[in-house]
């Protein structure tokens, strides 16, 4: 028996990537509504209440909207928006976050795919403070650059037509961007983050760099120390995976057209710094990626299907 899947906002960015990885599998019927119906209130109300899963692919108002027109108990949903990230009720859907995450998504009913950025962070982070290697406290920096298509259609239509005319844009200059309350929760971090991301004029991928001091680690924590926990946290994770090597440089595109994330630890002993980078795709394992993952586990598929390593 095949799961039934409704993307509401399945012609957007994130909508089409899904279909994309789930159109060819048997495991799984997708619920589509055609150009005509797909803003249309009763035929989403329908589907959204039909299907055994729903991805929501929408504004956050809009996928706050599509929850409230869900009126049984049974349909299941991942919200790819920022809606639910930090609300009650809600399990994030970061499978390797936690040791025991991926089997509460297995079990949840309502689960809020992490934002691109966040991935990336809280892979870099999460393991640092829960070992005890970064103190709760610390006061930390996030760098990073995205793929235009991280802005969605909107964005896409500015690159593509020049009229961004710009090969790389830092934003949110006034701070308070809206993953920053994500990052702190789920990293358990008693201060948000400095986060200063950018986009760049390349269509996907993206490079989250966490910059740190020794001096800032519990314990006299080292280099070693950090890359330790990183492979304890991942190992046998098969999308998530601490690079081996370190290399000269890194580029935007390394995870790009991929599920995957890699993380790398780069320092200097000398200085005594370190510069904790992840790659990855905003629309792979920041978004699309994530959500059919995160089907997978609901539905009790193979983990891997419609997944690219
Ligand atoms: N792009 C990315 O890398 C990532 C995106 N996300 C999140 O995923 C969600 C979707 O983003 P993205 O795909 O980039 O955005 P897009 O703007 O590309 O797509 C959004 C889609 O939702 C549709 N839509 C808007 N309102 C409604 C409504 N009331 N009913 C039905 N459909 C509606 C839009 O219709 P129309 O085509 O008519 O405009 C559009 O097709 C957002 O919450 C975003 O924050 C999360 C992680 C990464
Ligand atoms: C380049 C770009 O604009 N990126 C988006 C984030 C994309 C993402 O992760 O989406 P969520 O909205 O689901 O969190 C931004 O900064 O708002």
């Amino acid at each position: 028996m095949s799961t039934s899947v409704f993307i509401d906002g399945a012609v957007g960015t994130t909508g089409l990537e899904i279909r994309e990885r789930l159109s060819n599998r048997a495991d799984v019927s997708l619920l589509i509504l055609d150009e005509a119906r797909r803003k249309d209130a009763v035929a989403r109300r329908e589907a959204l209440n039909d299907a055994d899963v729903v991805i929501l692919c929408l504004p956050d108002d809009a996928a706050r909207e599509a929850v409230a027109m869900i009126n049984n108990d049974t349909t299941r949903v991942i919200d790819a928006s920022t809606a639910h990230r930090v609300a009650d009720g809600w399990t994030y859907g970061f499978a390797e976050l936690e040791p025991d995450q991926a089997e509460r998504i297995a079990r949840a009913r309502f689960v809020a795919n992490p934002g691109c950025y966040p991935t990336g962070f809280l892979a870099l982070v999460r393991p640092l403070v829960r070992e005890g290697l970064l103190p709760a406290d610390a006061l930390v920096m996030v760098n990073a650059t995205s793929g235009y298509s991280g802005g969605g259609k909107s964005m896409i239509a500015e690159f593509e037509s020049g009229a961004a005319n710009t090969a790389f844009r830092p934003y949110a200059l006034a701070l308070g961007h809206k993953h920053v309350p994500e990052m702190t929760r789920h990293a358990g971090l008693s201060h948000g983050p400095v986060f200063q991301p950018a986009v760049a004029n390349t269509f996907r991928g993206m490079v989250v760099e966490v910059p740190l001091h020794l001096a800032q680690l519990a314990n006299g924590a080292d280099r070693q120390a950090v890359e330790q926990a990183l492979r304890e946290a991942y190992a046998g994770c098969d999308l998530v995976r601490v690079s081996d090597t370190a290399p000269a440089t890194i580029t935007i595109e390394d995870d790009a057209n991929s599920d995957r994330m890699t993380l790398h630890v780069f320092g200097n002993d000398d200085l005594r710094q370190l510069r904790l980078v992840a790659t990855l795709d905003n629309l792979g394992k920041g978004a699309a990626g994530a959500a059919v993952q995160n089907l997978n586990l609901m539905a009790g598929l193979d983990p891997l299907a419609g997944l690219t390593r």
